[in-house]
């Protein structure tokens, strides 16, 4: 007997490529269950697959940085902060947090199969009763049109979001005159895409080769270290509903035309404003 709950959840996460550097990822998640009916008739109440498996991923591998750590020149070890990340290729980067903003995975490269499987592992291992088995399935949202992933942290969220690289794979609209603008969405789209977004004021160094973003939250002291050609620098914190204004602003200078931008943040939801030359 299975149980399935489909769109049960998003995964937020940024991870370190081997090739791209730093990329922001949502996938959506499916699961499905597999046991004995209890006497109640039921394998697992519905209502309490959704808040265990939620939880789970919440408290486990959401809203952090994946590292692959067999991957070429990624080096990890113990600091004053928690845990300090290096890397080397495609780029040298640096990231430090509290332990619990990491994820690490002896693997040379992160794929959407192997986390799928380290997380069915996981869930099946703790599973309750009636349950022998849990199998989860992650996708990419499906984008007809333009997308970017970004990495960021939101120093002042009480949550997840604090910390300083975890990301998204969001969509991107664009309207001008009241009509979609495809060019200028692909145009953006590709200069936004793992690309590390931050807020002006958490600048602690940066020269003409290299960025470092440094700030204190809730959860621990946090930097990150990166080319400064991968960084854009928003004025404001890096909430989507600035991410929506800058973008406008940033596109109706360029046009000369008064802007409306959807910036999503992840899957299916975002923030939306409008700029004018
Ligand atoms: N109004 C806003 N709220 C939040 C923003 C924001 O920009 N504007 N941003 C965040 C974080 O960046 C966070 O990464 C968003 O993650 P999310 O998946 O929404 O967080 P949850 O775990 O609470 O939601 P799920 O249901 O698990 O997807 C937070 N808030």
């Amino acid at each position: 007997m299975a149980l399935f709950v489909n769109h049960l959840t998003h995964i937020d996460v940024s991870l370190w490529c081997p090739t791209k550097g730093l990329v922001g990822c949502s996938w959506q998640v499916d699961a499905q269950l597999e046991g004995e009916l209890g006497e109640d008739g039921m394998l697992f109440d519905f209502g309490e697959v959704k808040p265990w498996i939620k939880r789970t991923l919440d408290s486990g591998l959401d809203h952090t940085l994946l590292v692959p750590t067999q991957a070429p020149g990624v080096e990890v070890r113990e600091c004053d902060e928690g845990l300090c990340i290096r890397t080397t290729t495609p780029y040298v980067m640096e990231v430090r947090g509290p332990t619990e903003a990491f994820t690490l995975l002896p693997w040379a490269s992160i794929t959407l199969e192997r986390v799928t499987q380290h997380l069915s592992a996981q869930l099946t291992e703790q599973r309750p009763a009636n349950v022998e088995r849990v199998t989860l399935t992650l996708s990419d949202e499906l984008i007809n049109g333009a997308a970017y992933g970004y990495s960021h942290g939101l120093k002042r969220h009480s949550g997840n979001c604090q910390r300083i690289a975890h990301g998204h794979r969001s969509r991107l609209h664009i309207f001008q005159e009241q009509q979609r603008q495809p060019q200028l969405e692909q145009q953006w789209g590709a200069w936004l895409d793992n690309r590390y977004l931050l807020e002006e004021a958490d600048i602690a160094e940066h020269s003409e080769s290299q960025l470092t973003c440094r700030y204190e939250a809730a959860q621990g002291s946090f930097s990150i270290t990166l080319p400064s050609e991968r960084c854009s620098v928003l004025p404001k914190p890096t909430t989507v509903e600035n991410i929506a204004l800058w973008l406008a602003d940033q596109i109706a200078k360029q046009t000369g035309i008064a802007t409306h931008v959807y910036a999503f943040e992840g899957i299916d939801k975002g923030a939306t404003a409008q700029a004018s030359p």
